[in-house]
């Protein structure tokens, strides 16, 4: 039977904001852009709000915000040691990059105020935007592709952890928790603020210690670095760097914890992306 286009259905995807027509290679409409220090970058979220923006009303806004009450009691020094120490052992699964990246078409994450769709989309559309703003750096096009899929730790094959383990902005523990973090007000229900220990600016860490040697709460970043460099990566220290900190939010802001870093650590790391990686390899460590 010959069926005539009038018969096909075709899905209509709701895009809640005006489209300015451009399709990226990826065939993901993008919303209106505005230009940042020589970038593109859409103005609003799917929902019409600003990026990151944590207090606008909507329904998602009180998943998230309950996503960070439950984060907030729950990350705490000695939880983040044990599964640092439980998921370097990377004893759980093999796979190729792209049926890790197939699995997370089940996944979607409830911090984030910007994005209710699976997280397959995220990646791909993360992937494209950067191959167009990066078209020769094809390292961090696939830095981009395999940043979040250590979101696979909320699946019954990699532990099937909560996703106050898995997802959200990232911070330090083992010293006091910066007023800059997202919903700060929810750590007064953390174990952690009754040992006076962790309760300083610098807290267990010596001033210059190197981020590095920070403990910083555990999640898909941390997760994803292990297993790229247990794995024998050969993607540049920079990738490495991305993947584990894309999340640690504090380190882009002018917080007294940066104290932590060594100078020239400092330095190198809080550039941004694109003289970093003008940085050689070997200078990044
Ligand atoms: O909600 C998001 C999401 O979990 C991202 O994967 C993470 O990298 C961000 O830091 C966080 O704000
Ligand atoms: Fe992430």
């Amino acid at each position: 039977m010959v069926v005539g286009v009038e018969d096909i259905q075709v899905e209509s995807k709701k895009i809640p904001f005006d489209t300015n027509e451009l399709v990226l290679d990826g065939g993901f409409p993008m919303p209106k852009m505005e230009t940042h220090e020589g970038f593109e970058a859409p103005e609003i979220n799917a929902f019409g709000h600003t990026f990151r923006d944590y207090d606008a009303e909507s329904e998602r806004q009180k998943t998230v915000e309950e996503f960070y009450r439950v984060n907030h009691i729950n990350q705490t020094y000695d939880f983040v040691k044990e599964m640092r120490e439980k998921y370097a052992k990377l004893d759980r699964i093999e796979m190729s990059i792209w049926e890790c990246c197939e699995l997370l078409n089940e996944v979607v994450d409830d911090s984030d105020p910007d994005l209710d769709e699976p997280q397959i989309e995220h990646l791909l559309q993360t992937a494209e935007a950067i191959r167009k703003d990066y078209p020769n750096e094809d390292w961090l096009h696939l830095t981009a592709l395999i940043h979040d899929l250590g979101k696979v730790l909320l699946l019954p094959s990699f532990g099937e952890l909560p996703q106050w383990a898995v997802v959200g902005d990232t911070f330090p523990l083992g010293c006091a928790f910066d007023q800059s973090i997202v919903h700060h007000k929810y750590f007064k229900d953390n174990p952690d603020i009754h040992n006076p220990a962790y309760n300083t600016k610098n807290g267990i860490y010596e001033e210059g210690c190197g981020l590095e040697n920070v403990v910083v709460s555990w999640g898909h970043d941390d997760y994803m670095y292990l297993v790229a460099k247990q794995n024998g990566t050969t993607l540049p220290s920079a990738a490495l760097f991305v993947i584990r900190y894309h999340s640690f939010y504090l380190f882009s802001s002018e917080i007294e914890m940066v104290n932590v870093l060594a100078s020239d650590h400092k330095e190198k790391h809080a550039e941004p992306v694109d003289q970093r990686i003008a940085l050689k390899d070997d200078e990044f460590k």
